[in-house]
């Protein structure tokens, strides 16, 4: 499993806007989306292209495009939702697919509520959305989903993400391409499974409480 940790200032600004308790859910939903732009220009660093042949008004030219299959996209419901403008904004061919999946708050275990998938990924290139990669469980789950119905390849973008669920998800995708792509990595967890110093419910913060 690949980890990339985005190294920027911008994007650490952003984020420390986005911790800050005082933010506004609709600044949140705005910083959100533009933190996604950011990080989706590393995470499809390698999508796949081909060579086209196109005209400009001078002459004609070799050019790449982005090769078919298309991309998929995968927001995990609630708070990927809030990613997934930014990263269609830059990937306007790809396809979306569905999870919606909730962590139970006593055991930490994701429990999925529904599923919009293509049936058959083999040769697809997917890119999960989720801001917050806690223990890892949800985005784990989420990743062998995608593997179950043939991906070989998995980018997950996370604004955030503990050590304890890197750690977590290196040994569930053992063997698996995937590669991961986080705004920061923060220190720890806490004794409930919330991300320190985290930003708090990030579904929440996005779209108020439930
Ligand atoms: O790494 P984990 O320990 O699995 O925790 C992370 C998950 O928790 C949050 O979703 P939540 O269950 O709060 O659902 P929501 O998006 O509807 O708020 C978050 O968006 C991840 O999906
Ligand atoms: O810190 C956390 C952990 C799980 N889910 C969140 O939204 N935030
Ligand atoms: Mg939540």
């Amino acid at each position: 499993m690949r980890v990339h940790v985005a190294d920027h200032p911008l994007i650490t600004h952003k984020l420390t806007v986005l911790r800050d308790r005082t933010t506004p859910s609709p600044v949140f939903r705005a910083l959100t989306e533009e933190l996604v732009t950011l990080l989706a220009y590393e995470a499809t660093r390698n999508v796949r292209t081909e060579p086209v042949e196109i005209e400009t008004p001078v002459t004609t030219t070799m050019g790449l495009a982005i090769s078919q299959p298309r991309p998929l996209v995968v927001p995990i419901l609630r708070a990927g939702l809030g990613m997934l403008e930014g990263m269609v904004k830059l990937l306007p061919t790809a396809e979306v697919g569905f999870l919606g999946m909730v962590r139970n708050e006593e055991t930490l275990e994701p429990a999925t509520y529904a599923e919009r998938l293509p049936d058959d990924l083999s040769d697809r290139q997917c890119f999960v959305l989720d801001p917050m990669l806690a223990t890892g469980g949800s985005l784990g789950a989420a990743i062998e989903f995608l593997f179950a119905r043939g991906a070989v390849d998995v980018t997950a973008i996370c604004l955030l993400a503990a050590p304890e669920g890197i750690a977590a998800l290196e040994k569930a995708t053992e063997g698996r391409d995937v590669t991961i792509v986080l705004g920061a990595m923060d220190e720890r967890l806490n004794e409930h499974g919330y991300i320190v110093p985290g930003l708090g419910d990030a579904g929440d913060r996005l779209y108020g409480l439930v």
